[in-house]
């Protein structure tokens, strides 16, 4: 036990990169939705809720055959957080050997949950959308700001709306898009207006009630009888991780082709699929594998529960970059 390597929130940051990132979450996906033959063992997060606090604490258990990943990621949620200035998830990760079960390093989670989820909002957008030009961003917080970074780097955006339900988070997040990604910025008072000429939709909030609904939208795709003459728009929507939570009306789930990350978390964990009792399409790991086609006459929605599989390759990746800086400085 002595000597464990611990990687804080910087070492994390520095040795991931998106582009890096999405490849190796794309393998792993499709490695997933494979069946028992892909090599990935993940079972549901097992969740202890602390009711009296509003929060919970989840231990997320997988292992990735393909990247030699094992890990537990174990991460606490609590919104009541923000009132106290304190983050809203907190979470540390466990890497194993695969061979032996020894523990290899422990990371910090949260830049990981972060990095890694916006990625897989992007990897979904790359297969499902058509044009990359305009996105809307509903929240502000940790996620909203992922997904706005990854998204500007790996998509030629030219301009992000971005709503959140209190104006001061849009306009912090705006002030970081202006000055540090230099792209246009618009802030929203409302709901509709930020996503109505959006090609990319971000929902990354802690609503509890539908904040996007069916009647909030213009006709998503601009169908002239030619397919060349509309394009496919994307919601992904990573915000409503609880049974009794939506962030997406009933309507709206119900008239789109609805993806997910993982069929059994989606039909266990997320209200916005159990409440509404819209049918799942597919998950996007069959999309990468091309055994289910993209639907192009609805409206598309990606939604992500989160998956340990994600963790544990993000974690195999922090690992062996900074395994690799270490025999670099040694003399
Ligand atoms: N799918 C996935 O893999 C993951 C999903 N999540 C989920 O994404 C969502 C956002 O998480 P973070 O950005 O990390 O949290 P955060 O605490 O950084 O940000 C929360 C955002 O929601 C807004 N908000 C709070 N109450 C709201 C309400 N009633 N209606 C609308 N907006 C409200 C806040 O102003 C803020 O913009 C959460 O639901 C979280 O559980 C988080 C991690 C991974
Ligand atoms: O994937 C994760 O990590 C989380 N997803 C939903 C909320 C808690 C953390």
């Amino acid at each position: 036990m002595n000597n464990i390597p611990y990687y804080g929130p910087a070492e994390v940051k520095a040795s991931l990169k998106y582009e890096e990132l999405v490849s190796a979450l794309e393998l792993a996906l499709a490695d997933f939705s494979k069946g028992p033959e892909g090599g990935v063992s993940q079972p549901l997060r097992a969740t202890a809720e602390v009711t009296k606090f509003n929060g919970f604490l989840a231990a997320m258990p997988a292992y990735v055959s393909s990247r030699q990943a094992l890990a537990c990621k174990l991460v606490t949620f609590y919104p009541n957080n923000t009132a106290k200035d304190l983050d809203t998830h907190m979470a540390h990760i466990l890497l194993f050997d695969e061979t032996s079960g020894e523990i290899k390093a422990i990371m910090d989670g949260e830049v990981i949950t972060a990095m890694r989820t916006a990625a897989v909002s992007a990897i979904a957008t790359k297969y499902l959308a058509e044009k990359y030009e305009i996105l809307a961003v509903l929240g502000s917080g940790v996620q909203a700001t992922a997904h706005t970074e990854a998204f500007c780097k790996m998509f030629p955006i030219k301009k992000v709306n971005i709503w959140n339900h209190r104006t001061e988070g849009a306009e912090k997040l705006a002030r970081y898009v202006k000055e540090s990604l230099g792209i246009e910025v618009q802030v929203f008072t409302d709901v509709q207006s930020c996503v109505e000429e959006a090609d990319i939709i971000n929902a990354a909030t802690f609503a509890t009630e539908p904040i996007l609904k069916e009647y909030s939208m213009k006709p998503w795709v601009h169908i002239n009888y030619r397919r060349s003459s509309y394009h496919l728009r994307i919601l992904t929507a990573v915000g409503a991780p609880r049974p009794q939570w939506q962030e997406l009306s009933a309507e709206l789930m119900n008239n789109s082709t609805v993806y997910v990350d993982s069929f059994l978390s989606a039909t266990k964990e997320s209200g916005d699929v159990i409440k509404s009792g819209a049918k799942i399409y597919a998950e996007i790991g069959e999309v990468i594998l091309g055994t289910k086609k993209a639907e192009i006459n609805k409206k598309t929605i990606f939604k992500s529960l989160g998956l340990a599989l994600e963790d544990a390759v993000s974690a195999r990746l922090v690992f062996d970059v900074m395994e690799q800086n270490k025999k670099t400085a040694k003399p």
